[in-house]
Order: structure tokens, then C-alpha cells, then sequence
């Protein structure tokens, strides 16, 4: 039997096995189409961007490790990367840009000098693909955050450089999103912290709160851009205390009806982001997801299928929340090959949602709300064991892109063909 058969085959005694337990795979194949992944640009070259040549992540908060080979060193490099990854995924993605990725023609621009001119080629890069954008303000990487502060900064001088760059970046997010038709969203993520212990924790933040305000002082029509903020608990050089912290931005977010960003590695380790968007949505419209993988801290390793993914996606799915969760990755392992990292951490998450999509939890809800716990346990343990699998493949067939690990030769090929080539 060819493999087309065989994964058709499969999928309908899949189809059958979940049709038993009440599910209908096609209404899930049809739902995943409200799965749109925003695939952060930062993985095809390290977080280093395009204001200079061999420009590298640097400063605090933040830290890459590993050198592999053939990482993109121009927007054209990064775009063709790009594409190879569109092309080894099932579904609908977006694509989220930082502003130091921008076409500044060989000159030194300054980020509080930044614009839409500089942008326009991927607006149209994205159209051309029918993709709608996200984008980041650039608060790092940059002589005026070396002291460890940007928005929250006691350097008058310093501050109002980086509230003039927000602000040019949600312009530029608002031109995008009016461009393609589709909001783009804004978020902000600031590296600014301590060391060590200091004595005006407040001082700091009271600075951070009248940063944004002023940064967010523009209202832009909801169409085109929303704003998120991005809380850490602690980030490289940022141990003792970080301004933007998620008591800090939870409240700014409810009070000035932003996004919260909840990226899954800015958290205590037992601590699940799935637990908190139930909560986090009683109190504002919209969240933003950043989803990695921390292993021990915040080290952005690909995303993989494991449980607190799981959680993430069938907490979503269950409330019918798709809609109300914008859904972004945030990892970069330059360890590995970068196409390959993109592929199986965007798959991964896909994964996760699809299989929160085929979990019957009406029914699962009836034994919660009867008390029968015994019952529940056994039944999202029994969906642990069901066809994922077959559907997941014939989900792939049908959007035309690699089924089973058939893209791990494709990847090996664009490595000898193209990256080692670099
Ligand atoms: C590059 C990203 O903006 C950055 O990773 C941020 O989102 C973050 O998570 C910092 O730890
Ligand atoms: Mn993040």
C-alpha cells in the first residue's frame, strides 16, 4: 500500500475510534483552521537583527546559546529560511517581527528614528503570502540599555529615547495591520531589572507605568493594532528584582484593557501559564501567548509536546477561547539546525491543539460535574492512548506538506543545499 492510502486508511479508523467516544475528526480538521501560529522571525538568526552587520543579541534579560551553522546574515537569507519553514507546515501561520529587522539600506538607524519605510518590504513580503504580522519594539541590544534599563530608566535622556521607539514601532504596527487587513500585535517586553538588591523597586516602576502611558498615549483603531505587555519573573542579569514584573503588567493590562503576554518561561517552574488564562480572561479581552520551553530557567528551547503545552492548548480549546488568545512562539536554540527548530516546535504546539480539539469534554464535563472524578481521570487518560497520530498525519496530507517525519529529510536537504552553502 503507498503512503497516501495508508494515512487515508488510518485516518478513517481514527475517525471511527473518536466517533465512538463522540468527537468528529472532520469538525476538528475544520477547527484548525482557527489555529494561527505567529512564528517569531527571531529563531533564523539568533535574536541578532539587521541595524549592522553581524549584529548580536546583547545586554541583560535575554541569553542565546549555541553556534550552529548557517543562521540567516541578511533579510534575504532570513526570508528564504522563512519560507522553507511555511512550506514544512500544515495550517495558517502569521509572522512576528522585531524591530531590528527592519530594511535600513546599510545605514545606522537609530531606534528612535525607525519607521514605516523601513517595514514597507515586509508588509509587502507578508502580502504576497497572504500572512498577516506581528511586531516587537527592541528594547535591547542597544548602548542606551547597557545600564539594564529602558522604559523604566532614572536617564531622562535614556527613557524618552525608548518611549520615542515604542511609539514609532506601534505606528509602524498600525500601518501593518491596516496594509493586510488583520490587527497586528504589539508587544512590549522590556529586559529592565537588577542584579542585585535594590532599595527603589517603586522608583523603577512608578517610571515603567509613566513610560507606557506616554508610549500608548496614541489610540489606534483595534483593527489595525493591540498592545501587549510582557511580564518576567527574572531574566539573565535581572535576578533581584525585575521591573516589569506580572503583578506589575497584569494590573496595567486590566486597568488600560491591553493584552497580557504570558510567555511560559517567565514564571516560577511549577507555575502553569494554562492555569492562568481562565483567570487572566475574566479580566481583559485578549491575551498573548509566547510558548517555549524553559528547562530549569528561561532558556527559550524549542517547544515540544509535553503537558504544560497540553494544558496550554486544552484550556484554550475547551473554553473557546481561539479567539481570544493570540497564539506566538517564543524560542531560539542555536544549537540546532534553525529550519529544524522552527518546524518541530511549531508543529509541537499545533499538536497540542489539535489533540485539546479531540478530546470529548462535554461528556468528560458531566462526570466532573456529578463528582465522578474516577471517571474523568480515566478519560483524559483513555484520550492519551487514542489515534492522534493518524489524524495528525492526514491532517498534513491534506495541506499538502510532510507527513510523519518525512520534513527531517527535507530539512537535511536544505542544509546541505542551502545553509552550509552560507
Ligand atoms: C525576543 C523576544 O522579544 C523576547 O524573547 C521576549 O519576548 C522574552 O521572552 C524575553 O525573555
Ligand atoms: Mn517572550
Amino acid at each position: 500500500m503507498d503512503k497516501k492510502s495508508m494515512i487515508e486508511k488510518a485516518y478513517e479508523l481514527a475517525k471511527l475510534q473518536y466517533a465512538e467516544l463522540g468527537v468528529d475528526t472532520d469538525a476538528v480538521l475544520k477547527k484548525m483552521e482557527e489555529v494561527v501560529i505567529s512564528l517569531h522571525c527571531w529563531q533564523t538568526d539568533d535574536v541578532g537583527g539587521f541595524e549592522k552587520p553581524d549584529a548580536t543579541l546583547g545586554g541583560g534579560g535575554i541569553q542565546v546559546t549555541g553556534n550552529y551553522p548557517g543562521k540567516a546574515r541578511t533579510i534575504a537569507q532570513m526570508r528564504q529560511d522563512l519560507d522553507k519553514v511555511l512550506a514544512l507546515l500544515p495550517g495558517k501561520q502569521r509572522l512576528n517581527l522585531h524591530a531590528i529587522y527592519g530594511e535600513f539600506g546599510g545605514k545606522l538607524v537609530d531606534r528612535d528614528q525607525i519607521g514605516v519605510e523601513h517595514f514597507q518590504g515586509w508588509i509587502d513580503w507578508a502580502k504576497e503570502r497572504q500572512m498577516g504580522l506581528d511586531f516587537n519594539a527592541t528594547c535591547f541590544s542597544h548602548p542606551k540599555a547597557d545600564d539594564g534599563f529602558t522604559l523604566s530608566s532614572k536617564n531622562e535622556e535614556n527613557r524618552k529615547f525608548w518611549v520615542e521607539h515604542v511609539k514609532r514601532c506601534r505606528a509602524i504596527s498600525a500601518e501593518m495591520g491596516k496594509q493586510l487587513g488583520t490587527p497586528c500585535v504589539h508587544n512590549t517586553w522590556i529586559p529592565d531589572g537588577s542584579k542585585d538588591i535594590p532599595v527603589d523597586r517603586n522608583g523603577h516602576r512608578a517610571l515603567l507605568k509613566k513610560s507606557l502611558d506616554e508610549a500608548f498615549a496614541t489610540e489606534y483603531p483595534k483593527e489595525h493594532m493591540k498592545d501587549a505587555v510582557e511580564s518576567k519573573v527574572f531574566g539573565i542579569g535581572a535576578e533581584a528584582m525585575t521591573v516589569g514584573s506580572h503583578d506589575f503588567y497584569l494590573g496595567y493590562a486590566v486597568k488600560n484593557n491591553k493584552l497580557i503576554c504570558l510567555d511560559n518561561g517567565h514564571f516560577h517552574p511549577t507555575e502553569q501559564i494554562g492555569d492562568k488564562i481562565s483567570s487572566c480572561l475574566q479580566f481583559v479581552d485578549e491575551v498573548l501567548l509566547h510558548v517555549t520551553r524553559p528547562i530549569r530557567w528561561d532558556s527559550d528551547h524549542v517547544v515540544t509536546l509535553n503537558d504544560e503545552i497540553q494544558l496550554i492548548a486544552s484550556e484554550i480549546v475547551r473554553n473557546n477561547f481561539l479567539p481570544r488568545v493570540k497564539i506566538g512562539l517564543d524560542f531560539f536554540d542555536a544549537s540546532i539546525n534553525r529550519i529544524g527548530a522552527y518546524v518541530v516546535g511549531t508543529r509541537a504546539a499545533q499538536q497540542a491543539f489539535m489533540i485539546g480539539l479531540l478530546e470529548p469534554t462535554a461528556a468528560i464535563k458531566v462526570y466532573e460535574e456529578k463528582g465522578k472524578n474516577f471517571e474523568r481521570l480515566a478519560m483524559l487518560e483513555l484520550m492519551k492512548t487514542r489515534a492522534f497520530g493518524a489524524v495528525w498525519d492526514y491532517y498534513c496530507l491534506v495541506n499538502n506538506v510532510p507527513t510523519g517525519g518525512d520534513f527531517i529529510a527535507e530539512i537535511q536537504k536544505y542544509e546541505a543545499d542551502v545553509l552550509q552553502k552560507r
